[in-house]
């Protein structure tokens, strides 16, 4: 049992303020991602958490105990690093066992040989326990250094973007390896990462944090469905979600979206009411590319006319930019669909699907989509 939690953490480093009140709690056995930009303070808060630096203010929480004065070495969490510092001279069997033959930790040799296996069994390495680092491949130096974490047992496991060195493939099958480990081992996971598909993919709940400050946390649907404001929700996709401004315009008794200078459209009913209440006259409309469709004919008064400005094959999907007015609109679009540049085209955006911010200060005023949907497969 362990449930980590910071408290008013702020940390500058000379005039740079680098983490600026950042609060949170990680509950039992929660995988919880640490998810920003490069530059956020992802870092520097794992790191005040494991002990490495200490805070200019706030406190660390173990246990609810408060841990600030507690030695790295004194915390019992494990940390993974990005690149693995495994002893080159020493075999996968001896990098695993290292931490229980250190004077800390020191175990017998028949229980480093029975913890050394069952950890190499969890992560498939068990064959390889006589190799060296240098015969490895990256993904099982990787599982190497994991091994190492893995062997004391911790309460807590810190990892500091564990799997960004490997190719997609394997960063893919290790994504659903370490999802699986955490659940067999029920170790509380704090996990740190720029990678927004292993983030949603991986994480129990997120704290999106940006110039070291927290901009949303909650689980990956309440993240992608209903982004705290235009910077999460731009984070979470690629191509990014495509966002402009519409002009709220009565006609008749009915509001409807102005949007790329003059196309009225619908706008849902539960956003109508939102926007008569507040007397909002200009919003925000967010639409994530694989959420509009596109065609040669106008099916209905929806459909917008454009231009194809671009097409970008990129495997099985390809990016289709439209011009439409004087923006640029992004689809994400089978790749084996038969498109040439320049050609007049009517796009057709997903209501259901958009969400909603204030033009001010970019905030979510409200999203259609359900964050109820489950087992959501994270693929754009
Ligand atoms: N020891 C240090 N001394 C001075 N500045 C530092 C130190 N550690 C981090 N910084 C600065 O703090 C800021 C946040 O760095 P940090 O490594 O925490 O970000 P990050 O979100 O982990 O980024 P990345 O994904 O690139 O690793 C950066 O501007 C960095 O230059």
């Amino acid at each position: 049992m362990a449930n980590v939690r910071v408290e008013g953490i702020k940390k500058s480093f000379k005039k740079e303020t680098v983490l600026s009140d950042i609060s949170f709690e990680v509950k039992d056995k929660e995988f919880f991602v640490i998810f920003g930009p490069a530059g956020a303070g992802k870092t520097t808060l794992l790191n005040i958490i494991a002990g490495i630096y200490v805070p200019d203010e706030g406190h660390v929480y173990l246990n609810n105990k408060c841990i600030d004065h507690v030695e790295p070495e004194d915390r019992n969490v494990a940390m993974v690093f990005e690149d693995y510092a495994l002893y080159p001279h020493l075999t996968v069997f001896d990098n695993i066992a290292s931490p229980l033959r250190s004077p800390r930790y020191k175990q017998p040799e028949e229980v480093v040989k029975r913890e050394v296996t069952r950890v190499a069994e969890i992560l498939k390495i068990d064959w390889l326990l006589d190799r060296n680092p240098s015969e490895l491949s990256n993904g099982q130096r990787q599982r190497v250094g994991l091994g190492r974490a893995l062997i004391r047992s911790p309460e807590v496991f810190l990892m500091d973007e564990p799997i960004t060195h490997l190719d997609a493939k394997l960063r893919h099958q290790m994504r659903a390896e370490l999802k699986d480990m955490q659940r067999n081992l029920d170790t509380t996971t704090i996990y740190v990462t720029h990678d927004y598909l292993e983030a949603l993919s991986l994480a129990d709940r997120i704290a999106v944090i940006n110039k070291g400050k927290i901009e949303q946390i909650g689980t990956p649907e309440e993240i992608y469905y209903k982004p705290a404001n235009e910077f999460v929700a731009s984070a979470f996709g690629e191509p990014e979600i495509n966002i402009f401004n519409a002009e709220v315009v009565k006609e008749n008794t009915e509001l409807k979206l102005s949007i790329f200078g003059r196309k009225k459209i619908e706008i849902p009913k539960n956003i109508q009411k939102l926007v008569a209440e507040k007397e909002i006259s200009i919003v925000r409309v967010g639409i994530r590319p694989k959420d509009i469709k596109y065609g040669f004919i106008q099916k209905n008064e929806n459909c917008i006319i454009g231009k194809v400005y671009s097409f970008e094959p990129l495997g099985a999907k390809a990016i289709l930019t439209v011009q439409v007015h004087n923006q640029l609109v992004q689809l994400l679009v089978p790749s084996d669909s038969e498109i040439q540049l320049n050609q007049e085209i009517f796009i057709e955006i997903d209501m259901e699907k958009t969400i909603f911010f204030d033009s001010v200060g970019n905030n979510l005023l409200a999203s259609y989509s359900n964050v109820e949907r489950k087992g959501v497969a994270w693929q754009n």
